[in-house]
């Protein structure tokens, strides 16, 4: 189907608008501007304006190879006011130049680019210029109300009509429509402008006034439905009421006039010293509509405070709710991990202020400062009952368990079938399909797992220390917007997700989608080459001692032992396929998240959900899991209660360092997922840790 659409060309005093057929064709030809420039030569053109209305150029043929056409012929040339080149509409007009000129950067990977477009194109800056162009043309024509009381006025007429018996369709519209509460507080805006009534009225000074009188503020709040945001503090010992803290974008911070240390006297004309906060409040919630009334001394001497803006990826949940110590709960934010929130005030040195981003809100919440969080959770985890105290029990060996528990309960499950359909030796890791080496199959540790990383396996401690990165070292994880830049490397890969799920083959799907881009890392092994396999392709045979030294030097993302052999993917067979320019595509266990998050490897985490019970009993239905001890075997219910609870413990511990979570449900539209995730992971801009960008800053 043809798509039309239409384009205004801005001259300096003319302005087309011509029909396209087929944009897309269009864009053949380069830029837009530089497209139609080409074809209406004739014209200076200064600006492109992509619109809805129709329009006809006379005289002007466009060949129609181009891929747009002009559809009628009269002249249409609208001559401009001629002592405002730009027209009623000219910043817009500019605008959307400026935003499509703007757009052709994007790709370019120009610095900044990306802000600049959602920038321009927020739909609030469209609407201020459309008020700024409005007063301008009014500042113009200097405009002078009819009458000042239009609110009065529409209120009369509200009353006629009613009492009007039988009235037209159209005055019962009238009527509809006066009582809409935005024309009235329009009107009555319009009457306030026409009366010129600007200032707040303020209460008389008192006469009687004491020359020692501290200077003090009489602060006039309207009340509406949001909170005041600040928070309010009283001195034990003189027992004055001061405040405590000013939310960031709350009604008393936009305000401007009530600031953190002011000590309040009075409120809507009650002395509050000596009384409790929760009775101040009481005085303040008083009065649910209309002004509040503080009368305060301010703080003498402001702190200035230099904030940096500080990026950060929460690593745990906090609801305020559930939190005794928080100096206000409703002024709390929770948070969940993986959200990244942004700090805008750590003034305090206990409590922050936060934004949690995306934000479509101005008030900022109040959130535990790091040390805080710290403290807290050294304060719960001392109150737990006792574990071997390193932080490695916390995370990595208690996942460990879980997994051997669910292991355990498998082979019990399977043992009668065993011996009839006993997983094969050469039924592992590797394969080739039509010519394609997808290196790196089942040599995800997915099975080696199941039997390796038992707790005596000594070289398991090496891992844990790169990978002890327990909330309760760092509640927070510093972040900054990546982009990565075209010319390098590109980032890892890594899917993970409970066994069953369909990581393998997801990745198997991506990988031979196109060999030429996606590329797994080729595993070392400790086993025997077979007669077909080549050191490189299919693995890296090497020796036990050359293996054991790589463990000791944590060369290995992830290692385990099979029948006997050890397999493992070594950080320098993923560099390799990275520094071939390819993608490279690994599946990982949770214990190697830490390894792939590097400055190096730069991992984007794509987390495998399994869809709910019903979805996999559906879509699982000529299916097959590879288990321990059988290749192919369809899968029983059990299973999926597995892999649930599989997911429920990978997510409850590890959620926070998912950067994309597809659900496979239905496979095609799962590869279709995961296709556009790498798409997003390696062309679009993210939040990784600062400390990819920043390596001075200490990993966390
Ligand atoms: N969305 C899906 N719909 C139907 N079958 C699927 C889907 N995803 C995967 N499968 C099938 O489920 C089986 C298990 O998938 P796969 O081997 O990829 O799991 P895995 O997550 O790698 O687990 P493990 O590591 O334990 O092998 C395979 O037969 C695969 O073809």
């Amino acid at each position: 189907m043809i798509e039309f659409q239409s384009i205004w060309l801005q001259t300096s005093c003319y302005r087309f608008t011509v029909d396209l057929l087929n944009l897309k064709e269009l864009r053949r030809f380069g830029s837009l501007h530089s497209a139609l420039s080409s074809v209406l030569g004739v014209f200076p053109v200064s600006c492109i304006h992509l619109g809805a209305e129709t329009c006809r150029i006379k005289g002007c043929s466009i060949p129609k190879e181009l891929g747009f056409e002009v559809i009628a012929s009269p002249v249409e040339a609208q001559v401009l006011n001629p002592y405002c080149e730009l027209g009623e509409e000219g910043l817009r007009q500019i605008l959307t130049d400026v935003i499509e000129e703007v757009k052709q950067s994007l790709n370019q990977d120009i610095d900044g680019a990306e802000i600049l477009h959602s920038l321009l194109n927020a739909s609030w800056l469209q609407s201020l210029l459309k008020v700024y162009e409005c007063l301008e043309k009014f500042l113009r024509d200097t405009p002078a109300p009819l009458l000042d009381c239009a609110s009065g006025l529409s209120f009369q007429l509200l009353i006629d009509i009613r009492a009007r018996p039988g009235c037209s369709e159209e005055a019962r519209e009238l009527y509809r429509l006066l009582r809409q509460p935005h024309l009235q507080a329009l009107l009555s805006a319009h009457d306030t402008v026409a009366q010129r009534d600007f200032e707040p009225v303020l209460p008389p000074m008192p006469d009687d006034l004491p020359d020692d009188e501290e200077a003090t503020r009489i602060v006039c709040l309207v009340k509406n439905k949001q909170p005041l945001g600040a928070t309010i503090k009283r001195n034990e010992i003189t027992g004055e009421i001061s405040i405590a803290r000013v939310i960031h974008g709350g009604l008393a911070d936009r305000s401007g006039l009530l600031h953190a240390g002011d000590r309040i006297i009075e409120v809507n004309g009650f002395p509050v010293d000596g009384m409790e906060p929760e009775q101040v409040i009481q005085v303040v919630q008083a009065r649910s509509q209309g002004t509040i009334m503080f009368k305060v001394v301010p703080i003498t001497e402001r702190p200035i405070h230099n904030q940096t803006m500080l990026y950060v990826r929460a690593l745990v949940d906090y609801t305020p709710q559930q939190d005794p110590t928080i100096p206000c709960a409703d002024a709390g934010m929770s948070f969940r991990k993986g959200d990244v929130l942004e700090i805008v005030d750590q003034t305090d040195a206990l409590w922050w202020q936060a934004k949690k981003l995306p934000s479509n809100t101005a008030c900022a919440g109040l959130i535990p400062s790091t040390n805080l969080l710290k403290r807290k959770q050294r304060e719960f985890w001392w109150s737990q009952p006792y574990q071997p105290q390193t932080c490695t029990q916390t995370l990595s060996t208690v996942e460990e368990e879980d997994m051997m528990a669910i292991d355990e309960k498998c082979v019990e499950a399977d043992e009668e079938a065993f011996e009839s359909e006993e997983l094969r030796e050469e039924d592992d890791f590797s394969s080739n399909s039509e010519g394609i080496y997808l290196a790196g199959f089942r040599c995800s540790m997915r099975l080696c797992r199941r039997r390796s990383h038992s707790t005596t396996q000594p070289s398991c401690q090496a891992f844990c220390t790169s990978g002890c990165y327990s909330a309760l070292n760092s509640p927070y994880e510093e972040v900054v917007r990546y982009q990565r830049h075209p010319q390098d490397t590109h980032r890892l890969i890594a899917l993970l997700g409970p066994s069953g799920v369909g990581v393998n083959e997801l990745r198997r799907r991506l990988i031979e989608m196109n060999p030429n881009l996606f590329q797994g890392a080729v595993p070392h092994t400790t086993r025997a080459p077979k007669g077909y396999e080549e050191s490189g392709r299919e693995y890296f045979f090497t020796s036990r001692e050359i293996f054991s030294n790589m463990v000791y030097n944590n060369r290995f993302l992830q290692y385990g032992e099979y029948k006997g052999n050890q397999y493992g993917t070594s950080i320098s067979s993923v560099k390799d396929v990275l520094n071939s320019g390819k993608i490279c595509v690994v599946d990982i266990e949770p214990n190697a998240i830490q390894a792939v998050r590097t400055h190096e490897l730069k991992a984007y985490i794509i987390y495998v959900k399994p869809p709910p019970l019903a979805h996999l009993l559906e879509t699982r239905q000529d299916s097959y899991i590879t288990t321990n001890y059988y290749v192919n075997r369809p899968f029983k219910s059990e299973d999926f209660q597995e892999m649930e609870e599989a997911a429920r413990k990978m997510e409850s511990q590890f959620w926070q360092f998912f950067d994309h979570v597809i659900v496979n449900d239905e496979l095609q539209d799962s590869c279709v997922q995961l296709l556009s995730a790498v798409k997003k992971a390696q062309d679009g801009p993210q939040w990784v840790p600062a400390s990819w960008i920043r390596p001075s800053t200490t990993e966390s």
